[in-house]
């Protein structure tokens, strides 16, 4: 099911990406002398990669006061790329014992963590220095712990936490990754997590309606704990009072349709997903006593047509799970569903987002690699896809925290 042009967006007779002229012209000049410059870049780089590369010159440069911060500083960034996997494991560690809950409570020896986690004093130490170098622990006077900054923030976040906590299938997934790379990897845990995306993976013809209640319970819930942190930045960034009827595509346990009703009193309110999903967040809508603004619908976005009328139809964390084909289509049923004048949210994390880079195309890559289907997408990428599918005037809102989501409006005209 994965298509061979990811990324390229040359799929499927597509229109030329963006920024794909030559670079002579990208560069505006005179095709002799912007050829010299292109030559004269290679050349630069390959000094640059052989002087890097180089054990005398990464001594110098250590050595000489003008270079050295910089040797340490780069030094440091390929040696945090090498322990990534274990900080992540102290991280996800405190978690599973949940030691910033009991430091929340009081700050603690390494002793009382120790009985109260089951752990030796001399591991619940090692644990504690560990998290104390990540900020994760902050030292306190008497030989005690208490919570750090960054643990402080996990700690107030239910959703940062069911992250972390799940992320163990990601670690299995990735333990070899180079037949996730080819293509070759069969089954994995993260893709049996996301029953949708297993059997994008796996075997295309389930219908939607043959995914049961016991394979969507526990990535509904991940979705409805991390959903906060997704909606105050969307209902931040885009003015949904605009508005008279929201459909939510993909929308889940209809957290997302909750958290914008209290911004736009007036909006109604329609989530589409699988029919086993459908009925969560039809209980969801009833138990919020929103059921007289909303519904919920129950479909397959690669096979039905979605409800139709809407004036504003969202994918939120929706695109970047699929494959282009998928999205082609997905794209092409809300454009019709629209009402004219209609307007096509997208919130998700994004590759290339500026200061965020490793978010979207590692993390993200990597995750949607092992979950095998999808991939994060540019700005570029995503707005050539809804072009493609006849929308106009595409335009990024900003969001306060762009790693976790951007937002893009699109109109049908
Ligand atoms: C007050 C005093 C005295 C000093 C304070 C000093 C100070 C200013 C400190 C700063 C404190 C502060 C404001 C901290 C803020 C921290 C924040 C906002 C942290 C936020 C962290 C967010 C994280 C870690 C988010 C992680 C999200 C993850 C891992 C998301 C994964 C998403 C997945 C897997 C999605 C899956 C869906 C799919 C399948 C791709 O569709
Ligand atoms: C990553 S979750 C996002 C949920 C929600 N929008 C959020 O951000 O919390 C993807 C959602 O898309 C739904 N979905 C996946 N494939 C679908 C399909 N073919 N038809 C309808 N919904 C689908 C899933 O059931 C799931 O609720």
């Amino acid at each position: 099911m994965r298509d061979g042009n990811q990324g390229t967006g040359k799929a499927d007779g597509a229109p030329a990406p963006v920024g794909d002229a030559a670079p002579e012209r990208a560069f505006g000049a005179a095709p002799g002398v912007a050829g010299r410059g292109v030559r004269l870049r290679a050349w630069l780089w390959r000094l640059r990669d052989r002087l890097v590369a180089s054990r005398t010159f990464r001594n110098a440069a250590a050595s000489f006061p003008l270079t050295r911060p910089m040797a340490r500083r780069n030094a440091r960034a390929l040696f945090d790329l090498c322990a990534g996997f274990v900080y992540s494991q102290v991280l996800a560690t405190c978690v599973r014992l949940d030691v910033f809950a009991l430091l929340a409570e009081r700050p603690r020896t390494a002793a009382e963590i120790g009985a109260l986690t089951g752990l030796p004093e001399s591991g619940a130490d090692r644990l504690l220095a560990a998290a104390v170098s990540l900020r994760l622990v902050d030292r306190r006077p008497g030989g005690r712990y208490g919570l750090g900054v960054l643990g402080a923030a996990v700690h107030g976040d239910p959703g940062i936490r069911a992250m972390i906590a799940h992320h163990h299938l990601l670690y299995d997934d990735l333990a070899d990754p180079v037949p996730l790379l080819k293509g070759e990897a069969g089954q994995t845990r993260l893709g049996a997590y996301w029953a949708y995306a297993g059997r994008a993976a796996g075997d295309a013809d389930v219908p939607g309606a043959a995914i049961g209640a016991d394979a969507v319970d526990a990535y509904s819930a991940l979705m409805a704990a991390s959903q906060a942190m997704v909606v105050d930045e969307v209902v931040a960034a885009y003015p949904f009072r605009r508005h008279r009827h929201l459909l939510d595509v993909g929308g889940g346990d209809a957290r997302f349709v909750a958290g914008v009703s209290a911004v736009a009193p007036a909006l109604r309110l329609t989530v589409f997903d699988l029919p086993a999903v459908a009925e969560r967040a039809q209980a969801a809508l009833d138990r919020a006593g929103l059921a007289r603004r909303a519904d919920a619908v129950g479909g397959d976005f690669t096979v039905d047509a979605l409800p139709a009328g809407a004036d504003l139809i969202s994918l939120v964390r929706i695109v970047h799970d699929h494959d282009e084909p998928v999205v082609r289509a997905l794209l092409s049923r809300a454009h019709d569903a629209l009402a004219s004048g209609g307007t096509l949210l997208i919130a998700e994390p994004m590759a290339e987002t500026p200061g965020a880079e490793p978010v979207g195309d590692a993390y993200f890559g990597f995750y949607l690699l092992a979950m095998g289907s999808g991939r994060p997408r540019s700005r570029a990428h995503l707005t050539r896809l809804l072009e493609a599918a006849g929308f106009t005037d595409v335009r990024e809102h900003s969001t306060r925290q762009p790693m976790i989501v951007r937002v893009l409006s699109a109109r049908k005209q």
